[in-house]
């Protein structure tokens, strides 16, 4: 390429990036193994569609199609590339150039690029691979339920089945490694040829076909020149083993993440990644310096570097942070719930274009009542109390995904017609079932087929039924929360992640509710005054729930308010009980204003 034209294309990175001469050092580096740290709003996801499309419109790989982009969370995933497709026509304007990113550059999840894989060579493992697409995903955790649906599966296999569920979750490599054959033998002899595979086996058979195909590994390890990853601190121990086999000497490898917002560690995300993958692809760490969510917002700015020193040394505030924090205690859950309600509606009446999201550790009593308040002052809400441990919810994006298999069997295009069809079957599937669960479920379902025809028109039809199949797949609908009109939003916390509202409030920040009993309370030796020591004992599970806390707190554009009630609800008497440790974060000045 002519050095004036990248001359141009550096010029007008640098102008997008305002200069960024941290974000800038990832976009141009010449290192071929890099590690972009940073916290949340840092622009990582910025960087890393930067670095793409400059690597793609400055001719520095053989061609895009040689790029390998990958995230965690399917909406992430497409997000990345609508955004690189949009990015490179800019960087291009006017140069005499031209390329279509549409179905050239890969970004996809883990699964989704397994899948891709399996798709193409999974027949030499078992013939109904070449139908991937048409294959049911079973969950298969759950011993008896294997027995049910595999009448020819002995016990044993069903139990070696549902342990490798489990230790991918708990994240027990030697077990996993141990076992790994022997789940895929059983998955190929006796689950693929009833037209099922398990969500893990879509990894695991990418991993066997490296193995026992070394012309396979070695085509896409030469093929894929740069690795680019996102999200990087929530990969799973199988997920981690995927990239040791595609990353070879001469791989461009770049991983982007934050320890701190690891919090799907209770479904595998592996502890420390960070620094275990620096140390084993001698990766060349650049950390942000930053933060351009809260640039002009000072108040929350301190209140990220508060809670990050904490993670780091805590309860100590070596660098003297201050943050006003609005935190009203209340003597009861009634107060609070109806508090909360008032001050939702104050906020959004302050602020008339705003939305705003209450977000709750988990589902129970205290939240309950906060619900009902809003129903009964006939105020609406979206109702997003749900996580990926959640059965129903689960069950839904399962329901979701067979119905659409079924659907998509005999066609290779995804019109609306079929959209309303899928829609359809599973409002009659789900028909006698009234929880608000359910109907928010119906909600999301109608704005992400909405939206397919909206954000994603400029995908191929593969990769749009590969969306599909990710998003239900991957139980990614939650994502979609963030297209909803409602202006409301009642979540748990870890169905907002990735997701923004400009008002925050987090109530019931209670001992035993944030950080809740099985997280940290009931570990706590110091539950009386809830003023916790951090040692070596708890110091993970401390950093495991301020993690939960941290993305929670960043989730607000502009401001994030906290509550609490001096009496809280349980299942049986109301019980009176201290305000949360997370409330007494040195630098954290409480102001009873709510
Ligand atoms: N150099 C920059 N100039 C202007 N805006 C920027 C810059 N870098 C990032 N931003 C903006 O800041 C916001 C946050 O960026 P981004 O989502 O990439 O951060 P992140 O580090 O990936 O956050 P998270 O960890 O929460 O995913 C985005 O709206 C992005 O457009």
């Amino acid at each position: 390429m002519e050095s004036s034209v990248l001359e141009i294309i550096k010029a007008r990175i640098h102008e997008k990036h305002q200069g960024d001469e941290k974000q800038l050092d990832v976009i141009f580096s010449p290192e071929k193994r890099i590690l972009v740290e940073a916290p949340a709003g840092y622009g990582k996801t910025h960087t890393m569609v930067s670095r793409i499309a400059y690597l793609i419109a400055s001719n520095e790989i053989p061609s895009p199609k040689r790029l390998l982009a990958l995230t965690f969370s399917v909406n992430a995933a497409y997000k990345i590339k609508k955004d690189v497709s949009k990015n490179i026509p800019v960087l291009l304007d006017g140069i005499g150039k031209e390329i279509k990113i549409k179905d050239k550059t890969y970004v996809s999840n883990y699964h989704g690029f397994c899948r891709k894989i399996l798709k193409k060579y999974g027949q030499k493992l078992h013939p109904s691979l070449l139908n991937l697409d048409t294959l049911q995903s079973i969950d298969d955790s759950d011993t008896s339920n294997l027995m049910q649906f595999f009448k020819s599966l002995s016990l044993e296999d069903a139990e070696l089945l549902s342990e490798f569920n489990i230790s991918v979750k708990d994240i027990k490599g030697k077990k996993l490694s141990e076992k790994i054959e022997r789940y895929n033998e059983i998955v190929i002899s006796e689950l693929l040829p009833k037209g099922a595979i398990p969500f893990n086996a879509i990894i695991t058979l990418t991993i066997k076909l490296f193995k026992d195909f070394p012309n396979i590994l070695s085509f896409y390890q030469n093929y894929y020149t740069t690795l680019l990853i996102d999200e990087f601190q929530d990969t799973n121990i199988l997920s981690y083993w995927l990239l040791h086999y595609l990353i070879i000497d001469k791989t461009n490898v770049i991983f982007l993440g934050d320890s701190l917002q690891r919090i799907y560690g209770f479904i595998g995300a592996i502890p420390n990644l960070l620094k275990h993958a620096k140390d084993k692809f001698k990766l060349k760490v650049i950390a942000l310096d930053k933060n351009y969510r809260f640039e002009s917002n000072s108040n929350m700015l301190q209140l990220d570097k508060i809670i990050r020193q904490n993670a780091l040394t805590p309860f100590a505030n070596p660098d003297s942070l201050k943050s006003e924090v609005e935190f009203a205690i209340y003597d009861e859950q009634s107060t609070e719930a109806l508090e909360v309600v008032k001050k939702t509606l104050v906020t959004l009446q302050n602020d008339q274009e705003s939305n705003l999201a209450i977000l709750v550790k988990q589902r129970g009593p205290n939240v309950d009542l906060i619900i009902e308040t809003f129903k009964h002052n006939k105020i609406p809400f979206f109702y997003g109390l749900f996580t990926d441990e959640d059965a129903n919810y689960i069950n839904f994006n399962r329901k979701c995904l067979y119905e659409f298999i079924e659907l998509i069997k005999d066609r290779k295009r995804i019109t609306k017609k079929l959209g309303k069809a899928h829609t359809k079957k599973i409002r009659e599937i789900f028909s006698d079932d009234n929880t608000a669960l359910i109907q928010a479920m119906f909600e999301l379902l109608d704005v992400f087929w909405l939206r397919l025809f909206i954000d994603y028109s400029f995908l191929t039809d593969e990769d749009r039924i590969n969306l599909v199949k990710d998003t239900f797949e991957h139980n990614g609908l939650k994502q979609f929360m963030e297209f909803l009109d409602s202006k409301i939003v009642i979540s748990t916390v870890h169905a907002a992640k990735g997701l923004e509202w400009d008002y925050v409030i987090l109530p019931d920040m209670e001992q035993d509710l944030f950080p809740n009993w099985f997280g940290l309370c009931g570990k706590c030796k110091n539950s009386l005054d809830c003023n916790i020591l951090v040692n070596k004992d708890n110091e993970n599970k401390f950093l495991e729930e301020l993690s939960v806390f941290y993305v929670a707190v960043t989730r607000a554009r502009k401001k994030v308010s906290f509550s609490a009630s001096e009496l809280q609800l349980t299942k049986y008497n109301p019980k009176k009980k201290n305000i949360s440790c997370f409330m007494k974060l040195p630098g954290m000045e409480l102001s009873p204003e709510m």
